[in-house]
């Protein structure tokens, strides 16, 4: 078993050697992570990654083959974990609801699984944007108002760590805006929250750090600009001119940078090291005004994902 320290008290969550095995799959094999209270996190990973299965065993759901899991302090599956657990919200990929209850109903029912106040509920309908269909059935809801309840009742009993298992899945741009903001409230009040997505742009923006995670393995854990150092990906320039003043631009770029641009319709792209940023815009500045546009594209998190967990 592996030994848990004093630092790992102080995290939210807190994973030392985990592993899943289910028969000869080895679903998590060695995971080690940190995630400090306040922390908005990304668990990111190719469908099979192991993401679930660390959510599950996070939650004691799931026991582990070997390794441990503190979550709020506590350890996992330990005699205080039962009170923990209170302090915890889930979000599950496909969240469970009865048709037949209707949208309060619904979290009532949540509310008494988990010894919170009823008297929350409609403040957590609200909260979702759901206070008009309250008391519709859950069998007439849109995809997108089964999701904002599933969130609803994670939030029940205010919860000290969230787990957020794909959490936009069916929601609209206008929904996952207000998701966010309210993941912001939340964090700013000291709720530390683990999502996992699938997609990467929306996550990219909006993440404190996240951890990629392949076959069971984390492949790399830091922030979105963390990851880009690490991964070393090239910047992408695109510079829009004339046809006629390609040819100094190419020079000046070549010289400064060690890389070669290639001739567009609009102009010139160039791939080069994210360190060479200021050269490129050292060697354009000559130019001046003959320089129509210029795009600087950084490494997006889509990019580094295929880098890392290939
Ligand atoms: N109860 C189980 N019994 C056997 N194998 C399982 C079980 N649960 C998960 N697995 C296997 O463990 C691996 C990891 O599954 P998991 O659901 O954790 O992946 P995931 O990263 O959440 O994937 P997705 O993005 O598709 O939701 C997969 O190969 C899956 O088939």
């Amino acid at each position: 078993m592996a030994s848990i320290s004093p630092a790992s008290e102080q995290m939210a969550i807190s994973l030392r050697g985990v592993h899943k095995h289910f028969g000869a799959l080895h679903a998590v094999d060695g995971v080690d992570l940190d995630i400090p209270p306040g922390e908005l996190f990304g668990l990111i990973g190719h469908n099979g990654a192991g993401k679930s299965t660390l959510f599950k065993m996070m939650l004691g759901l799931l026991a582990p083959t070997a390794g441990s899991i503190l979550v709020a302090g506590t350890p996992v599956g330990g005699r205080h974990f039962r009170a923990a657990r209170r302090q915890l919200g889930y979000l599950p990929e496909n969240v469970v609801l009865y048709d037949n209850l209707d949208g309060l109903e619904t979290l009532h029912f949540f509310a008494r699984l988990k010894g919170a106040p009823l008297q929350d509920c409609p403040a957590m309908l609200e909260k979702v944007g759901l206070a008009h269909a309250g008391k519709r059935p859950v069998r007439e809801y849109s995809k997108g108002m089964r999701q904002r309840l599933g969130f609803a009742q994670a939030l029940l009993g205010k919860p000290r760590v969230l787990f957020l298992d794909e959490p936009t899945n069916g929601l609209d741009p206008q929904a996952i805006r207000d998701f966010y903001a309210t993941l912001r409230d939340l964090q700013a009040g000291g709720v530390t929250v683990i999502i996992t997505s699938h997609i990467l742009a929306e996550l990219q923006e909006r993440v404190d750090r996240l951890a990629i995670l392949a076959s069971g393995q984390v492949q790399a854990v830091g922030s979105v600009q963390e990851l880009r150092e690490r991964t070393g990906l090239p910047l992408i320039v695109e510079v829009d001119m004339a046809p006629e003043d390609c040819h100094e631009a190419l020079h000046a770029l070549l010289a400064t940078t060690g890389a070669k641009p290639a001739q567009t319709p609009t102009g010139l792209q160039l791939q080069c090291a994210r360190t060479h940023k200021m050269a490129v815009l050292a060697a354009l500045a000559p130019l001046g005004a003959r320089v129509r546009d210029l795009r600087l594209q950084e490494p997006s998190l889509e990019d580094m994902f295929f880098g890392l967990s290939a």
